[in-house]
């Protein structure tokens, strides 16, 4: 990939490497945002994983102790992409090797500027995410939330970073976790949705195969027709719905079994969900 023109000269490294950091180091590598030879992705243990990574992408990848600690001493953005369970002992390790002009970002549900400041041990400039999975294919939704510290020119930086992936809306720390319940949880409830309307498919006689291509087309035309024609949900559904018809029967149901109320309790569970991930971390901290 060398001599490609990227948009970003700059070294990321992703701390931890399971599938959220491969999501976005995939649509960052697939957009020309970063070259591979700009991405260092680094785990705790698992060596299979950083070969995978490296096979599949051309990325670097760092598996020695004092490797790591070299990448960790002079990336310029570190992204931490561990479980939370993992956050505090990796942000206690990570927070002596920190120079001033590194930047620290988080993916991480339910770990707040403050903790992440508190365990890094001073108060460097940090950026709390919330992306998605989609980031992979470049449709993600990201929402940002940066420390006092963060200058002008690292919040562009972030920002292109995570434009390259999909779209990217700068947020209120205070609304991050509904925001996760909206958008970074949110590809899993489509999936559900999706397999219960194969699975209704499948039951009525259709193949598997049609069960799936007419599940899919159908849940990217309505989410295409929200997005180009610009008219609410409520409205397209109501075109939707013939009077006395088969949508209005099967809405009908939807509502006896309180569908809305149900997804806003879903929404409200994951945020207060993350919420809690927080405070356990927070309680690391004492
Ligand atoms: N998946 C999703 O849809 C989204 C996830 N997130 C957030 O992304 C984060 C990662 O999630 P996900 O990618 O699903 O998790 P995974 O379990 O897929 O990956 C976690 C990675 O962290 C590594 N790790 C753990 N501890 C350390 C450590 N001390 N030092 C370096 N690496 C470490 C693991 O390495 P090893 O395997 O060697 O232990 C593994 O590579 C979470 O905090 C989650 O909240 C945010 C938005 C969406
Ligand atoms: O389930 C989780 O905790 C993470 C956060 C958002 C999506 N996955």
């Amino acid at each position: 990939m060398s001599g490609i023109r990227t948009l970003i000269q700059k070294k990321v490294a992703f701390y931890g490497a399971g599938s959220m950091a491969e999501a976005i180091a995939r649509g960052l590598i697939s957009r020309g945002v970063l070259s591979p030879s700009s991405i260092t992705m680094m785990n705790r243990s698992n060596r299979e994983r950083l070969q995978e990574l490296e096979n599949k992408y051309g990325v670097i990848t760092a598996r020695e102790t004092a490797a790591k600690e070299d990448v960790l001493q002079t990336t310029d953005v570190i992204i931490l992409s561990m479980k939370p369970k993992d956050a505090a002992e990796a942000l206690r390790y990570l927070g002596p090797l920190l120079s001033p002009g590194q930047l620290v970002v988080s993916v991480i549900a339910g770990m707040t500027i403050e903790t992440m400041q508190t365990l890094l041990g001073k108060k460097h400039p940090v950026v709390r995410t919330m992306p998605n999975t989609s980031s992979t294919i470049g449709l993600g939704a990201t929402g940002i939330a940066f420390s006092e510290e963060v200058s002008d020119e690292d919040q562009h930086l972030v920002r292109t970073l995570f434009e390259a992936v999909g779209i990217v809306t700068i947020v209120d720390e205070s609304t991050i976790e509904t925001l996760t319940g909206i958008s970074g949880s949110g590809p899993a409830y489509i999936y559900y949705m999706m397999e219960a309307m194969m699975e209704a498919g499948v039951r009525g006689g259709l193949s598997s195969e049609q069960a799936r291509d007419l599940t899919v087309q159908t849940v990217l035309g309505a989410a295409r027709m929200v997005q180009q024609t610009g008219e609410s949900p409520q409205d397209l559904r109501k075109k939707v719905t013939s009077p006395n018809g088969s949508t209005e029967a099967a809405i009908g149901v939807l509502a006896k079994g309180h569908f809305k109320e149900t997804v806003h309790a879903a929404v409200d569970r994951c945020a207060e969900r993350s919420r809690e991930m927080g405070n356990a971390l927070k309680e690391e901290i004492n």
